[in-house]
């Protein structure tokens, strides 16, 4: 089995398969917090990636929407680098901004016509893999250990996408991404939603009655919980169901199944004892294509926007906050909170009164309308009018495909 190991000179990257994986090779990359293990093999240059340009609309339709842009830009730009103060970085131009990809960011080649190169987290079979290949049909579905490293993977021009879980109908938000979010300088540039279907898998021969165990992603674990506590099964959470797959099947493992797709099933040569275990029928998990550039928003089909904010302490402050889109019939699809980590805890007004201190937090909106839309511009603007950090993580095109 060739195992790729591909050493770039201005960074330590490395691309390499896991031991058993026969089939592509995974993304590590190496820092100072994550030692990389099992590197062998040959040598291979890295592939840059080049972005798809915004050559793709008229020349009309860019000017239209650079306005839009510009104000993207220049809350990006007020946003990044000081989350607790709002006045530090009066400066609009966005610095080392090398221009947005079209709205027709799903082109499925670079412009060299090489297949894009797609990151998603897992091994070969994971829904994320499947989610990849629904984004950008044709595209080089490229596996990656973990989440971080599909965000640094994009950064490092290793691969040219990536398409990363945000939230699922039974199981909720994915709270990693969305803190990785802020702390990477991706652009969201569009969503997809795939219908997540699990199986009980387990080793040819074993049979529902000898399992103990089941492994699978903490979020296939959650999607299960009726099925899998009704069959008393021990859940061992692993980074990935295809993982939890394959681990089963190269350990011969006879008291242990795994929650995964069929794919997995036929990819790693395991029995699908049940099917469609998922709590609802309706599982859906909603995906988010991220790029290095942000894409130009549109107003030819339905947009949806995504923003984080955080607001000064005091009694309606949310509710202000919220108001800025209500006013203008702006629909919310997404509200998100989490803990702002810089500055975790405020002080009451009154420090010596004893008074428990205040959590701070980020909080995470999703929201009907585009960029190029005058009324979200201005909603923005409102906003950040009075929030104390404000970041546009993407404006990008609605997936209608389940409507
Ligand atoms: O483990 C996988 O197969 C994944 O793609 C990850 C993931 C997730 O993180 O939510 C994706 C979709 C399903 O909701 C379950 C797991």
């Amino acid at each position: 089995m060739a195992a790729l190991v591909i050493k770039s000179t201005v960074s330590q990257i490395t691309v390499k398969p896991s031991p058993s994986d026969h089939i592509s090779p995974r993304i590590e990359i190496k820092s100072a917090l994550i030692p990389v293990k099992r590197c062998r093999s040959s040598k291979l240059p890295v592939l840059a990636a080049s972005i798809h340009g915004g050559n793709d609309q008229s020349i009309e339709a860019q000017k239209k929407n650079n306005n839009a842009n510009n104000i993207q830009s220049s809350l990006l730009q007020d946003a990044e680098y000081d989350i607790a103060s709002k006045n530090s970085h009066p400066s609009t131009e966005l610095q080392n901004f090398h221009g947005p990809l079209s709205s027709t960011h799903s082109s499925n080649s670079v412009s060299n016509g090489s297949r894009l190169r797609v990151a998603y987290q897992g091994v070969q079979g994971a829904y994320s893999e499947s989610a990849a290949q629904k984004a950008y049909p044709n595209c080089e579905a490229v596996p990656c250990e973990q989440f971080d490293t599909v965000f640094e993977s994009v950064e490092r021009w290793l691969v040219d996408r990536a398409v990363l879980p945000i939230e699922n109908s039974l199981g909720g938000s994915i709270h990693r991404n969305y803190d990785l979010l802020l702390l990477h300088r991706l652009h969201i540039v569009g969503e997809v939603k795939y219908i997540v279907r699990h199986c009980l898998l387990a080793n040819h021969g074993v049979k529902v009655e000898d399992l103990q165990r089941v492994l699978s992603h903490p979020q296939a674990l959650a999607q299960c919980e009726n099925t899998l506590t009704k069959l008393g099964l021990v859940r061992e959470a692993v980074d990935d169901t295809a993982g939890a797959a394959k681990h089963v099947a190269l350990q011969k493992l006879e008291d242990t199944g795994a929650v995964a797709s069929s794919a997995a099933a036929s990819i790693y040569g395991l029995n699908i004892l049940a099917k469609d275990i998922q709590d609802d029928s309706d599982n859906v998990t909603r995906f988010l294509m991220l790029a290095r550039e942000p894409i130009i928003p549109g107003t030819d089909r339905p947009f949806k926007t995504s923003i984080v904010f955080s607001l000064e302490e005091g009694p309606g402050v949310l509710f202000k906050a919220l108001a800025v889109f209500a006013l203008r019939q702006i629909n919310l699809t997404k509200i998100e909170s989490r803990p702002l980590r810089k500055q975790p805890l405020r002080a009451s007004d009154d420090s010596n009164s004893g008074l428990p201190k205040y959590f701070d937090y980020l909080f995470y909106v999703d929201f009907e309308a585009s960029m190029a839309d005058e009324n979200a511009q201005n909603a923005l603007r409102h906003l950040k009018e009075f929030a104390t950090f404000l970041r546009v993580l993407g404006s990008y095109p609605v997936d209608t495909s389940m409507i």
